[in-house]
């Protein structure tokens, strides 16, 4: 068996994604996700230029050793433009195995360890009034975990502020926005947004925050500590993770449970985090991390140290990632929660998947492979759309992490 063509498409049904499609001699296709918000285009070229020449006529059997050649292959190890484009090999391949295999992906991977998964969805408004009510419409849909964030009085355009009440689509410009930040306002108004919501509807719900980088360690040990009576799920990415030793600071004065690695690329950026017991959930992804064979490994690091997993899920993954992000959570022992944003009706009719909500949960389906398709004439309709992330700033004009 050989891999015959690979091939990159690139579209943008309400925002940019790229998927990497490998054919077979056998007329057996996988599909893999390769987008990178806001980087879109480099993806795309280490892909056509320096990935999908190799492939042609390698067996598409051979996932570890394809995964090895392009990982100890190109020297330049990690990094998220080379793990994205080996994410999308991989999860192709997958994909293919598990259609050759007449098996859903999941059943590869070892079979169910649960029924169904666990999703949280954004609430957002730009005050607390407004992201109360915003709670209140997610706990109406059925969802049992709910993020939440707020715009803060003197923050323009606050972090996690979206503008529609379903979708959430911060890369929107054609060169970054500014946004604003300051964290003196933010310690004082995130607190009571929680007591608000408590107060509103009782601890029944879990809800999760995002910090977004943006705290000192000190700060974001501060508002650990001032969220505990809230009993939140998670604190995300409380302080930015790049001196993974200021967690500990974090640890020391919280017991709110944090998470951590949306931004991660491979096992090495989790390592520390992991075996430091410095965090109670791992974010890497299947797009971000190196495809379902790394991200397995990070998973089985994790169970080690009773971390469990909650892989990112924001809009700029596209379908294909969520789709095989599900197998990977419904086979993981060691889950915990999958982030669910919504995708546009727009690019659920580009890439037609077999995954479904009710209740809260997200099931994948039983389809052979991860259960998701792209329509490429569809697909040809969106042409790409230069979109970037916003940048933010202080007030007295220093950039900040957004
Ligand atoms: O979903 C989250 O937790 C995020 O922080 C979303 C990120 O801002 C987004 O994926 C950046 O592209
Ligand atoms: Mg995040």
């Amino acid at each position: 068996m050989q891999i015959q063509a690979a091939k990159v498409i690139v579209t943008s049904p309400g925002r940019n994604f790229v998927t990497l499609k490998i054919e077979t001699d056998q007329g057996v296709h996988g599909i893999g996700d390769a987008t990178l918000n806001g980087r879109e285009l480099s993806v795309v070229s280490y892909l056509e230029d320096h990935v999908n020449p190799a492939l042609i006529g390698k067996d598409p059997r051979r996932i570890e050793d394809i995964w090895q050649y392009l990982y100890r292959g190109a020297y330049w190890r990690r990094g998220p433009v080379t793990m994205r484009a080996i994410a999308a090999v991989d999860v192709a391949l997958w994909d293919i195995k598990a259609k050759m295999a007449g098996m859903p992906l999941y059943q590869l991977r070892g079979g169910r360890s649960r029924d169904k998964v666990m999703v949280y969805g954004h609430a957002n408004g730009s005050d607390i009034g407004e992201t109360v009510e915003a709670v209140g419409e997610y706990i109406d849909l059925g969802y049992k975990a709910i993020r939440a964030q707020t715009g803060v009085p003197g923050i323009k355009d606050a972090y996690g502020v979206g503008r529609g009440k379903l979708h959430y689509e911060p890369a929107d410009a054609e060169l970054p926005s500014v946004t604003g930040w300051d964290t003196r306002k933010a310690l004082d108004y995130v607190p009571k947004l929680f007591e608000k919501l408590r107060n509103t509807y009782g601890y029944d719900h879990h809800l999760l925050h995002d910090g977004h980088h943006r705290y000192t360690p000190q700060e974001a040990a501060n508002l650990g500590k001032m969220l505990e009576p809230f009993q939140l799920f998670w604190l995300e990415d409380c302080t930015a993770a790049e001196n993974q030793e200021a967690f500990k600071l974090v640890r020391q004065h919280t017991v709110t449970p944090l998470a951590v690695g949306e931004i991660f690329t491979t096992i090495w950026d989790c390592k520390d985090l992991i075996q430091n017991q410095l965090i109670d959930y791992i974010r890497a992804t299947i797009v971000g991390a190196g495809g379902l064979t790394h991200l397995r490994r990070i998973a089985d690091l994790a169970a080690l140290y009773q971390v469990r997993t909650g892989c990112h899920g924001a809009t700029d993954l596209s379908p294909v990632t969520m789709g095989t992000a599900l197998h990977f959570d419904t086979w993981v022992p060691n889950f915990g929660i999958q982030e669910y944003m919504r995708h546009t009706e727009a690019t659920d009719e580009v890439f037609p998947h077999d995954y479904s909500f009710a209740d809260g949960y997200l099931h994948c389906g039983e389809t052979p492979g991860h259960g998701v398709d792209i329509d490429e004439d569809l697909a040809a309709k969106y042409p790409y759309k230069p979109a970037y992330l916003p940048v933010a700033r202080l007030e007295d004009g220093s950039m900040w992490n957004w």
